[in-house]
């Protein structure tokens, strides 16, 4: 930019009383002469000033739209490895590309190794992602206690009470192993069909023992925070740390701790560093703590062995499908805040649901209530059970039950 032009001195001259006429008016001439040039100089100055302010609006806009620009582009999502004196390290999510970038006196003063950061097209870091943007929060499900009870699982029984030995004692009880001088399990693993009740179980242990709930998804590891994986495993301890008790929930395990592949791409690599960070994350953690870790299958043959050795998931505890005195238990459940006529038959319904699900057997319940409604009844009767029955295995859903068995085995 150029420099600001002096301002001219103002112009001075003495002019003698006693002169003659004719000399004080060619005085009084020079003088204006003068006047007259420093107007000029003055005037020519704010020309240029006006011309520079011109130009300093017009870059201003072009900040402003630039700025517009990058707020509304897609940014990549880094991590700071390193914070050098006015450049830092940062490392891309997903490709995993390190890359030496430069950062500005506003950002550079708040930036710590560790923290997670928006880099646009050239690496450049446009902001610091703070716990809201963080996919940390968005990964997890957590609540501080569910809703879920045991009186509304039904069917399992047996499963309800090896969960409580393993899970609710060690945090209810934990002096009753102290005193024998053993370790609870480290990990429960739930394997089973579909929706059978695993997440209830794990939220009613949680209701239970007044822990908080945290769920995390490990298809959505993999899948939706590519690259963020093993950090988000990371922080799921910590997180169920801050907030002990607490019961740390993984479901589709399977996701993250399958039976290596041959195939050796980077999605591979990555979910084999997640998993890795979990088994590191469960031999670190503390038996007796007030932590505790259950995780869900129903592809348990794929699962990789080395997640199952003591000290990590030792605890199995199959959820099969309901069987028939399961299933009418289920229905009961499922009918409790429902308008049922007395006719209903529920032994019958649960000889009719052979191969159904606790999942399915609750939408067959909803099923049977929307034939009421659609028939003008506020009372579900036993045809509207029969009819909801007729539409479900016409919309081929028996095809789901049956494969569900393969899966799990
Ligand atoms: N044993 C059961 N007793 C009562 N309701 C059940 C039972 N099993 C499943 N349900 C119903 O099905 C829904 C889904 O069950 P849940 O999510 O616990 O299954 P899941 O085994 O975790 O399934 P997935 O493997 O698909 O995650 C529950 O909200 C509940 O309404």
């Amino acid at each position: 930019m150029s420099r600001s032009p002096s301002i001219p001195d103002r112009p001075h001259r003495d002019i003698d009383s006693d002169l003659p006429d004719d000399e004080r008016l060619e005085a009084l001439r020079g003088h204006y002469e003068d006047l007259v040039d420093v107007n000029d100089q003055l005037s020519e100055q704010l020309d240029d000033a006006e011309d520079r302010r011109e130009r300093l609006r017009e870059k201003v806009d072009r900040v402003e739209r630039e700025n517009e620009t990058l707020k509304s582009s897609s940014l990549y999502i880094a991590t700071v490895e390193d914070v050098l004196d006015d450049q830092v390290i940062v490392k891309q999510h997903g490709n995993n590309q390190e890359v030496l970038t430069d950062v500005s006196s506003r950002i550079g003063d708040r930036i710590e190794p560790g923290d997670r950061v928006a880099v646009n097209d050239s690496f450049a870091i446009q902001t610091i992602l703070n716990t809201e943007t963080d996919a940390r929060a968005q990964s997890m499900e957590i609540t501080a206690k569910p809703a879920v009870t045991y009186a509304d699982i039904g069917g399992i029984d047996e499963q309800v009470r090896e969960v409580r030995e393993a899970v609710e004692q060690p945090l209810a009880e934990p002096e009753l192993f102290d005193e024998v001088g053993i370790d609870p399990p480290s990990g429960v693993l739930l394997y089973g069909p579909p929706g059978t009740g695993k997440t209830m179980l794990a939220k009613a242990v949680a209701n239970e023992t007044d822990a908080t709930f945290i769920k995390m998804a490990g298809s959505e590891l993999v899948r939706k925070f590519i690259g963020e994986g093993s950090r988000l495993v990371r922080d799921l301890f910590e997180m169920a740390r801050e907030r002990q008790p607490a019961i740390i929930f993984i479901d589709e395990i399977d996701a993250i701790a399958s039976r290596r592949t041959e195939s050796k791409t980077s999605g591979d690599a990555e979910v084999q560093r997640t998993m890795m960070q979990l088994l590191s994350e469960m031999d670190g953690f503390e038996a007796r703590g007030e932590v505790r870790i259950i995780a869900a299958t129903n592809r348990f043959d794929m699962l990789d062995r080395a997640i199952l050795r003591p000290g990590r998931f030792d605890r199995l505890i199959e959820v099969p499908e309901p069987d028939r005195d399961g299933r009418e238990q289920i229905l009961q459940i499922h009918t409790r805040t429902m308008n049922v006529a007395d006719g209903v038959d529920f032994a019958d319904l649960a000889d009719d649901t052979d191969g159904y699900s606790g999942a399915e057997i609750e939408s067959l319940a909803t099923e049977a209530g929307m034939f009421a409604i659609r028939n003008d009844r506020n009372e579900v009767s036993h045809q509207d059970f029969t009819e909801a029955l007729e539409k479900i295995e016409k919309d081929d859903s028996s095809d789901v039950i049956s494969s569900a068995g393969y899966f799990y085995q």
